[in-house]
């Protein structure tokens, strides 16, 4: 995976967002395009207030999908349903399904442990631990058991690179990783989801804390990552959704108003509502 460099961001800031975007898709037309989430008539309440209602959506595989809609629309409570994180929550309840690769997640035989560890997670707000680099990104393969050194060095380095940091932060491993900036630490949190392999992306509002430059490589590296993992992405930025999304969803008061190719929903919304949004008519 190659690393980006300022040049590149500076060639995509010129670049037309929407050939660009062609261009990408045409990439992932090559890859397997097949179903990896199956939701169906998924509803969610914490104890009486009915957050997700009726969603139905199918999610595919090396594809970006972007979940817009106002504040409280249900954006991360359905994101956080993708990996069971939801469920933290007291008083959660849910009906129908999720099937993820062909398993329903909602089923109380899931392990979901195993489940995390295929899906991973990005938050809104960096969210390092207070640890050296090196350790940040050897945590979680340590925790699956991996013990040698050189294994470790090399998972480390190539999530690093994966993440578009490894040329920032290669002299500088042992240092903690809150001495860096917010989007090299963000960057340092996808690399620490990178190391345990996983199918999934989850990303809350990955951007939404950082500032114009780290935005732009943050999304950047989104769509160099789909060409190997699926990636779901809350935003709130319309813009950005449009920009690194091939298909985009969009959700108001707990339901799924319109899902379609980004392109198609943000030239030619089908829903009255979508267009309201998308116009800046509310929200
Ligand atoms: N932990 C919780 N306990 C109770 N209700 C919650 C909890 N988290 C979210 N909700 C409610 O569920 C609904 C959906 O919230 P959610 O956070 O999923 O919306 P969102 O679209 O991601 O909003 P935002 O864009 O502001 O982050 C809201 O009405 C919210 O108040």
């Amino acid at each position: 995976m190659s690393v980006i460099t300022e040049n590149r961001i500076n060639i995509d800031v010129k670049t037309n967002d929407v050939n660009e975007r062609k261009a990408v898709n045409t990439n992932v037309q090559k890859k397997d395009r097949s179903i990896i989430y199956d939701t169906k008539n998924l509803n969610l309440w914490y104890s009486q207030s009915h957050a997700l209602k009726d969603i139905n959506l199918e999610i595919l595989r090396n594809e970006v999908t972007a979940i817009i809609g106002p504040s409280g629309c249900g954006k991360s409570t359905y994101l956080k349903t993708l990996n069971r994180m939801v469920e933290l929550v007291p008083g959660v309840s849910t009906t129908g399904s999720i099937a993820y690769n062909g398993n329903n997640i909602l089923s109380k035989s899931i392990h979901v442990e195993d489940l995390r560890t295929k899906v991973g997670m990005v938050f809104q707000k960096p969210n390092p631990f207070p640890k050296s680099i090196y350790e940040n990104v050897a945590y979680g393969p340590r925790v699956h058991g991996i013990k040698k050194k050189a294994v470790l060095d090399e998972i480390v380095e190539k999530s690093l690179r994966g993440a578009a940091i490894w040329d920032e932060v290669k002299d500088r491993l042992n240092q903690n990783a809150y001495g860096l900036s917010g989007g090299q630490q963000q960057r340092i949190c996808i690399a620490r989801c990178l190391a345990i392999e996983p199918d999934v992306i989850l990303m809350d509002e990955p951007t939404s804390a950082l500032d114009p430059i780290s935005t732009l490589k943050v999304e950047e590296l989104i769509k160099e990552l789909k060409q190997k993992y699926t990636i779901i992405i809350v935003t709130h930025n319309m813009q950005q959704a449009a920009r690194i999304s091939d298909k985009t969803v969009f959700m108001l008061n707990g339901e799924v108003i319109e899902f379609s190719e980004t392109d198609q929903l943000f030239s030619n919304p089908k829903d009255k509502r979508t267009e309201d949004y998308i116009t800046g008519r509310f929200g």
